[in-house]
């Protein structure tokens, strides 16, 4: 696999293992890292009149003069411009040593337009905000709009949290090495790096195997294997059931839509659970989806031991207050009829928002919960309103922000927002890339919690069905494109989920 996210330090220990293998060495892997560099350079920059290579003190400039040398040595207008010197004996002091050109200080760093920037001062390294001459050079790019390259990661760009550090480039491309780091795809450190190129230096896929890694970047090599294809024999209650709560009659939309996405993923069964009296007014919008009255608890687990369904979404235009908790509190504390089983609950919204004074009680009856897997899929705000202790973290990323909630909550977090974050308990957790703009739209969300239910309705289980409904939906949303509202989505799922089903069944 490919989509392994590696932290800073993983790719220094990536590093060191494979110097510790052989043959390559530290300065070898300088080497090859170089070589991609000015590769890509020269490729897409074949009428450069000149290249500014800018150099730090570590290896990521060491990276840069290996840069210079070949671009040099190709016939290529380069000027080195060298924050600082490298430490003597390191691989960064021997590629600056290898390189014929005479660096020049870093403040005199000035360039004329049709030239281009490599930016290689600071990498996985990065300890402080950006500042002085570093700092000065970032503006003088940006003034300039001259096209930049960057080493690893945009200096400035925390590969740790994709948070920028004081100032930070501004990249057309980025070129990293083995594998992207979570920074690439975090935001505001994505915006920043123009196109990913990711360079194999002879860091191989065993030596990252090695590193147990529980990051990745989200996508279907991550959980198609998990991904529901209905047998020839299917029945419809086979395919899972699902039960979307809906709100009070002038609240019915959010639960409409949450069902129609649980329908179109694929579940056989859809069923809105609504207010007595909101039922007309489901009624006179439902056709394919079931409707049912569920006022209370009793409601419930009546339906619960006659229709056996298979998973729940509870919060979409539900209503913030006691009745939604005594709702989320029975989900979790149903006591289930012998053979039966819920797959997966998805709390949203609401029913998120409901637990902001006393959310330890969620957290408590998820614990106890027989009901196998609580998905919640919280916006930044909601996600403030039940975890405040984590999201006024400063020191953490929303990477770390979503694992340690999902811990706390003992519960799969979709931390959303256009760099959605999905956490399992377990550890693993995964960056979503593909965003759509398009998505921001109200009801988008709704759709989503549906699409979750679906997929974990029909068995999948909850990482990798949070995943799933994740990705699937921003790329539906790519798909659509301008005009998107939600009422498109669920039927915008349907190519996404024809080409999940053919890449499925041919990988059989
Ligand atoms: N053998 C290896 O370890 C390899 C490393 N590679 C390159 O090496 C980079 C990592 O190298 P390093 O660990 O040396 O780290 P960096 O080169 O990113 O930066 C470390 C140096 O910069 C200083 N520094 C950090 N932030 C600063 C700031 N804001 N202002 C002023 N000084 C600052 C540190 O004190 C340290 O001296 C990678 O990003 C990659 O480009 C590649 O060459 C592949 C092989
Ligand atoms: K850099």
């Amino acid at each position: 696999m490919s989509n392994e996210l590696l932290s800073p330090a993983q790719m220094s220990e990536a590093d060191q293992l494979t110097i510790a293998a052989g043959p390559l060495d530290g300065y070898g892997l300088m080497q090859r890292a170089g070589e991609a560099v000015a590769t890509k350079v020269l490729k897409r920059y074949p009428a450069a009149t000149h290249v500014h290579v800018l150099c730090g003190p570590g290896n990521n400039g060491g990276d840069g003069y290996v840069v210079a040398r070949i671009l040099a040595g190709c016939g290529v207008g380069t000027t080195i411009w060298a924050s600082g010197t490298p430490r003597p004996e390191t691989d960064a002091a021997l590629a600056a040593k290898q390189c014929p050109l005479k660096p020049r200080p870093l403040s005199g760093f000035d360039a004329e337009a049709g030239s281009i920037v490599v930016d290689a001062l600071y990498g996985a390294g990065l300890s402080k905000p950006l500042s002085g001459d570093d700092a000065k050079a970032v503006d003088t790019a940006s003034a300039l709009r001259l096209p930049v390259i960057a080493v690893d990661l945009p200096s400035g760009v925390s590969g740790a949290s994709g948070e920028i550090l004081g100032r930070a480039f501004r990249a057309d491309i980025t070129v990293t090495f083995a594998r992207k780091k979570p920074g690439h795809l975090l935001l505001p450190g994505r915006e920043r790096c123009g196109e990913i190129v990711l360079a194999d230096i002879g860091i191989g896929d065993g030596i990252v195997a090695q590193l147990a890694v529980s990051t990745f970047e989200n996508g279907p090599d991550l959980w198609l294997r998990q991904f529901p294809v209905p047998a020839v024999d299917a029945h419809k209650y086979k395919r899972g059931h699902v039960g979307v709560f809906s709100g009070g009659p002038s609240a019915t939309g959010a639960a409409r839509l949450s069902a129609l996405a649980a329908a179109r993923s694929g579940a056989g069964a859809v069923t809105v659970l609504s207010p007595a009296n909101a039922m007309q007014v489901n009624a006179a919008h439902l056709t394919s989806i079931m409707l049912r009255k569920a006022d209370d608890s009793v409601d419930i687990d009546e339906f619960i031991g006659e229709r056996r369904p298979s998973a729940f979404v509870l919060g979409p235009g539900f209503g913030v207050g006691e009745r939604t908790r005594k709702f989320a509190l029975a989900l979790l504390s149903s006591a289930l009829p012998r053979d039966t089983r819920i797959d997966g609950l998805v709390f949203d919204a609401d029913a998120i928002t409901s637990f902001r004074e006393a959310p330890d009680v969620l957290f408590e009856a998820s614990r106890r919960s027989d009901a196998s897997a609580l998905v919640m899929t919280p916006h930044d705000g909601e996600f403030a309103r039940l975890f405040p202790g984590i999201a006024g973290d400063i020191a953490a990323s929303k990477l770390d922000k979503a694992r340690l909630a999902a811990v706390r909550a003992n519960a799969v977090i979709v931390y959303k927002g256009a760099d959605t974050v999905i956490a399992s308990p377990d550890g693993r957790a995964a960056i979503n890339a593909n965003g759509a703009p398009w998505l921001a739209t109200a009801g988008s969300g709704d759709v989503l919690s549906g699409l979750t239910a679906g997929l974990l309705a029909q068995g999948m289980p909850a990482f990798e069905a949070a995943c799933a409904a994740v990705w699937i939906h921003t790329e539906a949303g790519s798909l659509f494109g301008p005009g998107l509202i939600a009422e498109d989505l669920p039927l915008a799922l349907v190519p996404v989920l024809r080409d999940l089903v053919e890449a499925r069944t041919a990988a059989r």
